[in-house]
């Protein structure tokens, strides 16, 4: 903490630890007040009496999670005694080895409202500038641009981090690239969906530009571009869960935050027909996938996790420094077998059966600002689990409460129509089997017109198959198997979070 011999400017004392220092400089004194005239600002008496000033910038908590830069200058009577603040001041910020000094920045100029490449170069760039933070900054020409240069091309070793601007597609893109070249590295078989992934050691930051952005709301608070760029200066971190997702023993996608099929896939499928809404075409596609109820038929099959502390129903909330992820994650640490795969574990499969108008998978609350307590409230961000959430078949009105609740105090899961398990794994099989040549069909992104409804083939009812939404990705498969997996043995990426609670 600064404090002492050097008196700010207001000539109060002011305490600014240096773990939340950006920067700091010396002034000429002389020169500032000829140049703009502050002089007369100043109380005469301090100016007069400290001829020599240097003026740290620092991280001011603001309201509700946001964080901002703020300045203070000290003022003090010999030069010399100037000069070692300064230079004490940059050895201790040398000394911090958390703090990324090169970063590698990604920025989607697509995202969300289009202003991706505008949100960087005036509220970030300055800021990293400043914090003498080197950037190397690619703007994506197109879409997978930023994964496969992460996976193939780009030379990691150089950077201390990377960071994306965009929304959850962004970020997913970047999971994918560094995870799948360090499983690549590390001769780790992605198709495995037994095989443990090796962590990568990049952390991954994300200055929100996108349409939902429950990733950076979700660990950090707020979607704030200065925040999250002042998180990634100081050097927080979070470990994440990551799912990965498999069909026929072929490796899909990894997930973050939701895996949701039915509903939420539904959602998706119609909104990215309608990009030029921007964000809004969440609510415009929510709202018709809303009127045209579809629910779907199939199996669930889950491995609940019982080894673990915590429920998906319990008043906790994941926040920095989280208690039940750091006690489930020492299940995972090198000495222990993780017990669920442990062969008397396996047993502990379960089975159900029935018509759903949403399967959802939250391995994070996904909290976002339309729904700022999540889909899973009391999900944990590192716990190795994923919550899955079971809507079954229910009137419009029934399922229009269980929307609402997200918005509201009350609680989603008080339904009876709705049950959340707190799983290690899960499969879904639809019903009906989908064919290669529909599976086909949906990859090369032609969606089915009307899918067959095979039970009354003439009738208006619901299609047998929906698409499940992948953080944001639409995955054509109905069928798949999913496996979370976690820190600090499994998982994965770091990510730039609140030291404090959020
Ligand atoms: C009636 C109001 C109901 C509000 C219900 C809100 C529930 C919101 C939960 C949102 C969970 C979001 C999980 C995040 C997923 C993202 O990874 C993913 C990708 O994000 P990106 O575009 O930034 O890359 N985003 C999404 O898939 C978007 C999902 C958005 C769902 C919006 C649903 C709106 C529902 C409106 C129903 C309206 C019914 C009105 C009837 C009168
Ligand atoms: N230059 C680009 N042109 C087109 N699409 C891109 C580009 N860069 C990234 N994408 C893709 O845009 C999609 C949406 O990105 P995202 O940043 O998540 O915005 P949003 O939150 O609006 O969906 C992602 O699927 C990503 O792969
Ligand atoms: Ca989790």
């Amino acid at each position: 903490t600064l404090m002492a011999s050097v008196v700010p400017q207001t000539g109060t004392s002011h305490g600014v630890s240096v773990s939340e220092i950006l920067a700091v400089r010396e002034l000429d004194v002389d020169s500032e007040t000829k140049d703009d005239g502050r002089w007369q600002k100043m109380p005469q008496k301090s100016t007069e009496a400290y001829p020599y000033a240097f003026t740290v910038s620092y991280v001011e908590r603001a309201w509700q999670h946001r964080w901002r830069c703020s300045d203070v200058t000290f003022h003090c009577l010999e030069g010399a005694l100037c000069q070692q603040w300064v230079q004490t001041i940059r050895e201790q910020l040398t000394a911090l080895t958390s703090r990324p000094k090169h970063l590698l920045v990604y920025i989607n100029p697509y995202g969300g409202k289009q202003q991706g490449e505008r949100i960087y170069e005036q509220k970030v760039a300055p800021l990293f500038t400043l914090a003498s933070i080197s950037t190397h900054v690619i703007v994506t020409e197109h879409a997978n641009h930023a994964r496969d240069h992460l996976r193939t091309e780009a030379e990691l070793k150089k950077y201390d981090g990377v960071v994306c601007v965009g929304g959850d597609g962004m970020f997913s893109e970047m999971v994918h690239g560094l995870v799948s070249r360090t499983q690549r590295d590390n001769g780790v078989d992605q198709n495995s969906p037994e095989e443990k992934l090796v962590p990568c050691t990049l952390r991954i930051g994300i200055i929100p530009a996108g349409s939902t952005d429950c990733i950076c709301y979700a660990t950090v608070g707020i979607n704030d571009p200065v925040t999250s760029a002042l998180h990634i200066i100081v050097g927080d971190a979070q470990p994440m869960d990551v799912c990965s997702v498999h069909h026929n023993n072929t490796f899909l996608r990894y997930s973050v935050s939701l895996l949701g099929y039915g509903f939420y896939g539904d959602v998706l499928a119609d909104s990215e027909r309608k990009r030029w809404m921007g964000p809004a075409r969440y609510d415009f596609s929510g709202f018709k996938t809303f009127l045209t109820h579809h629910y779907y038929e199939g199996t669930v099959s889950f491995l609940p996790a019982t080894d673990i502390l915590g429920t998906p129903r319990d008043k906790t909330r994941c926040r920095a420094g989280c208690f039940i992820c750091q006690h489930n994650g020492q299940l995972y640490s090198e000495d222990h077998q993780p017990l669920f795969l442990l062969p008397e574990y396996k047993g502990g499969w379960r089975v159900i059966r029935g018509k759903f108008l949403a399967i959802n998978a939250a391995s994070m609350s996904c909290a976002c600002p339309r729904s700022p307590k999540g889909l899973s409230p009391a999900a944990h961000l590192a716990d190795g689990t994923t919550d899955l959430i079971l809507v079954r078949k229910c009137s419009r009105f029934n399922f229009l409460r269980h929307l609402l609740r997200h918005t509201s105090k009350y609680d989603q899961f008080d339904m009876n129509f709705v049950e959340v398990h707190r799983v290690r794994r899960f499969r879904f099989t639809p019903r009906y089997c989908q064919s290669d040549s529909e599976l086909d069909l949906r990859e090369n992104g032609k969606r089915l017109f009307s899918q067959i409804c095979r039970d009354h083939p003439a009738c208006s009812c619901s299609p047998a198959y929906s698409s499940w939404n992948c953080d944001g990705e639409i995955l054509p498969h109905a069928a798949i198997e999913v496996g979370c997996v976690t820190t600090p043995y499994n998982l994965l990426c770091k990510y730039t979070v609140h030291s404090e609670s959020i």
